[in-house]
């Protein structure tokens, strides 16, 4: 499978929300990530064709989504950033519904959602209400409503929003199970949602593509500016002003600061190995 984004802009009364975005995705997990109001929702729903945009290009397999017409929606799965759940349906009944929705026959949908229920670990809350579930239920339900139609394309919008670090923990390792054989596109701002499982990454700043690569790469990018500083009480105040710290920690009365920084910030510094979350600090 290939992704084309072509020059992608769009604006809101004058403002770009989205500025000349062109990027290539292959099979694999990408992660978009970006702080809020990045403009990682207006890309996503670009691409899946509930928002035009004012100039640009989106090609699968090197056909113009324009296009496709209703066939593109065969290879897309979606979950957006809120999705809204009939809470009085059951699990199987929403799911037969989507099903429905999106032109699955009958059977194959029974099949597929019941198979789907047992890969995301719901096949025993298959009769429960959708409103007597957990948000991470709710999540993994989401999921299965995506990949019903078993769409090589799977976009999913801050799935991680609101979950618990077991269930993101295990949604992560969904989303890296069913990134065989597709693109799974996943929009965050959260980094650790993506730092292990994306094989590419995008930085998205203020509509703009700032930055792409594998996290390695980005990581490899940042070598020996990223820095541990031990400081007392005062140099912290001056080295907080001074740097964009990643991370500060208190230990039997000293105080570890990450610092990134391009030159050695304080003549003991320590130069330690760089992660993606000094990545997106140092970018943004
Ligand atoms: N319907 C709209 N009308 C006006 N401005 C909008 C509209 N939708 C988005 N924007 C603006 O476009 C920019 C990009 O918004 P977008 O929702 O795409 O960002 P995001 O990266 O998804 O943010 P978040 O992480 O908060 O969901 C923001 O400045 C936002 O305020």
């Amino acid at each position: 499978m290939k992704v084309m984004f072509s020059n992608i802009s769009k604006q809101y009364k004058g403002k770009y929300a989205l500025k000349d975005f062109s990027a290539k995705l292959e099979n694999g997990v990408c992660g978009i990530l970006g702080a809020n109001g990045a403009g990682k929702t207006t890309l996503i729903n670009i691409f899946v064709g509930i928002l035009k945009s004012d100039n640009g290009h989106v090609y699968i397999n090197d056909k113009d989504t324009k296009s496709m017409g209703k066939h593109f929606l065969s290879h897309i799965g979606y979950l957006p950033q809120y999705p809204q759940f009939y809470k009085n349906f059951e699990v199987i009944d929403f799911l037969r519904y989507m099903c429905v929705l999106k032109d699955i026959p009958k059977k194959q949908g029974e099949k597929r959602a019941k198979e789907l229920l047992e890969v995301v670990n719901l096949s025993d809350a298959c009769n429960k209400k959708i409103g007597a579930l957990s948000g991470g239920m709710r999540q993994r339900v989401g999921i299965v409503q995506a990949m019903l139609n078993d769409p090589n394309i799977l976009i999913l919008d801050e799935p991680t929003a609101g979950l618990d670090p077991q269930e993101r923990i295990r949604f992560r390792n969904l989303i890296a199970q069913f990134s065989e054989n597709r693109i799974v596109l996943l929009a965050t701002h959260i980094v650790s949602d993506i730092e292990y499982i994306a094989n590419q990454v995008l930085l998205l700043k203020e509509g703009r593509l700032m930055k792409q690569g594998s996290p390695q790469v980005l990581i490899d990018g940042l070598k020996e500016k990223v820095w541990m500083v031990t400081a007392t009480n005062e140099k912290m105040v001056e080295t907080l002003q001074q740097y964009k710290i990643s991370n500060m920690m208190r230990d039997h009365g000293k105080i570890h600061i990450r610092v990134i920084h391009e030159e050695k910030p304080d003549a003991h510094a320590v130069n330690v190995q760089a992660n993606l979350e000094d990545v997106f600090l140092y970018y943004f």
